[in-house]
């Protein structure tokens, strides 16, 4: 981790968001494999889980028998983990719930908008680097308080072509119909375009690597995505008051993700810069996934020493980070500065993995930048909305002059006709 200024790191910063040569490599070999599973179908998906996974598939379906027997894999201490996140996410999710609403704005007159669950959707969880139980969580729990009909799950197979035990319990329990062993750029594309085994579904959700995230990307208008969810990040303002060790591990927990992980420090103090470089070199040492730590903090590791906090608050905005954590003195007092991160967390005792595996909020959040514009994934993700509009015979023929006007401006006469038909209907019998 090397330690920058203000200005060296929105110099830096420019530059490699202006730098494309990395993302074109990338989208050719996403759109390679897009191609593949439009073409070849099951056989592509075969063909790549061996070049990828390095596993020759029977199956691209779970069977019975392989969700029976995940089930005498977990322990009793990880099924009661996993209840008690499970209640936490339900009930903070519980809370998007959106309603169908109609207004009786005047006589004869009903406006509204009803809300209905979409049909199908596909979850995508990560496994190429870790398992994710928790994603199965906060991927599926607000699809089902949506109330969508059918949800199916696709993640990477392990090297012995099955999937990890505690993310087939966790699909169990939160109610997954089907779940496939397939992952990467070619299991977006097939839940895109559909293939033999894979459905097409409406929409595809959930977090993943560059592959992942950049073939969501290139899929989306064929069928909706949820948003950007690629690669973690997380983005610390601390103060003197902040206790370097903490600092130093909650940019880890980040770091530990993927080599293309981003962990970045803002701080007013260079003497704490300094303490948090020394912890950081420390605890990096007793971690297991130091190699990936190594790397990621190597290519995305950055400590920024500010002026004062609201030149950190500055470029927060700036990186938009999928999470930001206020470890300063008066954390609610600074939340009112930050306006773009994807989940925030207050003081130094609600550290990002808080958030990842059990406070409620969802951890599948926006990355890259863009929570500038994206918000973390929720319930209002599953459902779809659609306008209401009644008007009686006499309110239409109120209201027709200024419509029939409207039409003739933008010479669109057939729309005036529709409207001047009904103006000038005189039979009684033609109430609605
Ligand atoms: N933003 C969020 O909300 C969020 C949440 C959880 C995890 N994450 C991120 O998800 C990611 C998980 O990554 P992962 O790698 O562990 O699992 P993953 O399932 O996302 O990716 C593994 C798949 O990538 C494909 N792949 C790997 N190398 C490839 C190559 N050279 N060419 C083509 N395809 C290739 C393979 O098909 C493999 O199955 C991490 O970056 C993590 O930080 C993000
Ligand atoms: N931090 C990840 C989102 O970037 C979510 C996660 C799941 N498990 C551990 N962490
Ligand atoms: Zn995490």
């Amino acid at each position: 981790m090397n330690i920058q200024t203000k200005e060296q790191f929105l110099q830096d910063y420019k530059a490699s968001t202006s730098n494309q040569l990395k993302e074109q490599e990338l989208d050719q070999a996403v759109l390679d494999i897009i191609s593949g599973v439009r073409e070849d179908g099951d056989e592509a998906l075969y063909r790549y889980t061996k070049k990828f996974d390095h596993v020759a598939l029977d199956s691209l379906i779970v069977s019975k028998e392989e969700l029976i027997e995940a089930k005498k894999q977990v322990d009793a201490g990880f099924l009661d983990a996993l209840q008690q996140a499970i209640e936490n996410i339900k009930a903070f999710h519980e809370q998007q719930k959106e309603k169908s609403w109609f207004v009786n704005k005047e006589p004869g007159i009903l406006l509204g908008q009803k809300v209905t669950p979409l049909d199908k959707v596909g979850v995508y969880v990560p496994g190429g680097k870790a398992a994710y139980p928790s994603t199965v969580l906060m991927d599926v729990i607000p699809a089902k308080i949506a109330g969508v009909e059918k949800i199916v799950l696709t993640t990477p197979p392990q090297a012995n072509g099955k999937i990890n035990p505690h993310v087939l319990v966790a699909a169990q329990l939160v109610g997954v119909d089907t779940i496939y062993k397939v992952g990467g750029a070619q299991a977006i594309a097939a839940l895109a375009y559909g293939t033999e085994t894979i459905e097409k579904v409406a929409k595809i959700v959930g977090p993943g690597n560059a592959f992942v995230a950049r073939a969501k990307k290139w899929v989306y208008g064929d069928v909706a995505i949820d948003m950007i969810a690629g690669p973690s990040e997380i983005c610390i303002v601390a103060d003197q008051t902040a206790p370097p060790s903490f600092v130093a591990a909650d940019l880890l927990s980040q770091a530990e993700h993927d080599e293309s992980a981003s962990s970045i420090c803002v701080t007013t103090s260079i003497a704490l810069a300094e303490q948090i470089i020394a912890e950081v070199e420390k605890q990096t040492n007793t971690l297991e996934r130091k190699e990936i730590i190594i790397q990621s903090l190597k290519q995305n590791g950055k400590i920024i020493v500010t002026a004062n906090l609201q030149e950190a608050f500055l470029i927060v905005n700036e990186l938009a980070p999928e999470h930001l954590q206020l470890m300063v003195e008066n954390p609610n007092e600074s939340l009112s500065s930050i306006k773009n991160a994807g989940a925030i967390f207050l003081g130094n005792y609600s550290p990002e993995p808080l958030g990842d595996y059990f406070a409620g909020p969802n951890h599948t959040l926006p990355t890259n930048g863009t929570a500038k514009f994206a918000s973390p994934l929720g319930v209002y993700d599953f459902m779809k909305k659609s306008s209401i509009i009644s008007y009686s015979k006499e309110a239409l023929q109120q209201a027709a002059d200024p419509i029939i006007k409207i039409a003739t401006v933008e010479g669109l006469t057939a729309h005036a006709n529709s409207i001047q038909l009904r103006k000038d209907d005189t039979n009684a019998s033609s109430k609605n």
